[in-house]
């Protein structure tokens, strides 16, 4: 695998019968992170879930360069949603273990994992007792263990305090460093140095 680069070209998005965007163009490559940012229903997300494969293309082009050629963009993804997409039913170390699993060897163990967001001292937890926050964090957990290579983040730092910004921060200059990329969706700043920048507009109607 070469380095890896994502270039989208005249991209258009609808949804629900209705144009959400149309001609949209970025460039974003190993190393680096685009801020998408814009107003409420601009399709910011649903740029995040075209790039994942959940949503189908209206029109232009997504290509990726640099990776896995037997491999889908979208598996080279991690998409990290509204939604943190946790069994409440089960404890804090045993939804990270399900996926640490699924995933496969990434040399970090689910302790670790935890500790890197701050969380290592709730392992024992049943999911359901944690506060909006730390549920966030174990969600970032999952960024840890799936080592996939291009981070979608949809409102990284929702519901986190100071202290776990800067966790993020330092989780996101890691992947960076590590030739992974960054597509994150934000309506505020980001804690990251350097960033490339995409503004979407108003949502139209078709
Ligand atoms: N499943 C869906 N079916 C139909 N329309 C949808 C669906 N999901 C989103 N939309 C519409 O697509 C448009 C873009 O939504 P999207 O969530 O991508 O915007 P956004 O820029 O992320 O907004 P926000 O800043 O509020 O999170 C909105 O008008 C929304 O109503």
């Amino acid at each position: 695998m070469g380095d890896l680069a994502i270039e989208g070209r005249g991209l258009v998005c609808d949804r629900g019968g209705r144009r959400v965007f149309a001609g949209v163009d970025f460039d974003v490559a190993a190393g680096e992170a685009l801020v998408v940012t814009g107003p409420n229903g601009a399709g910011k997300s649903s740029l995040l879930r075209t790039i994942a494969g959940l949503i189908e293309l209206a029109g232009g082009t997504l290509e990726l360069t640099g990776g896995d050629p037997e491999l889908s963009l979208g598996a080279h993804c991690h998409y990290f949603g509204h939604e943190n997409a946790l069994k409440t039913q089960l404890t804090v170390r045993e939804n990270l273990e399900f996926w640490h699993r699924y995933y496969g060897d990434c040399g970090v163990s689910v302790l670790e994992a935890l500790d890197r967001v701050g969380i290592g001292h709730l392992d024992h937890l049943p999911a359901a007792v944690l506060s909006a926050g730390q549920r966030r964090r174990l969600a970032l957990a999952r960024l840890v263990v799936s080592h996939r290579p291009v981070w979608l983040l949809d409102e990284p730092t929702a519901a986190l305090d100071v202290a776990s910004e800067a966790r993020l921060g330092e989780l996101m200059a890691a992947h960076l460093l590590a030739d992974g990329l960054i597509i994150a969706v934000t309506h505020g700043a980001l804690p990251l140095a350097e960033t490339k920048s995409l503004k979407l507009g108003e949502a139209r109607v078709a």
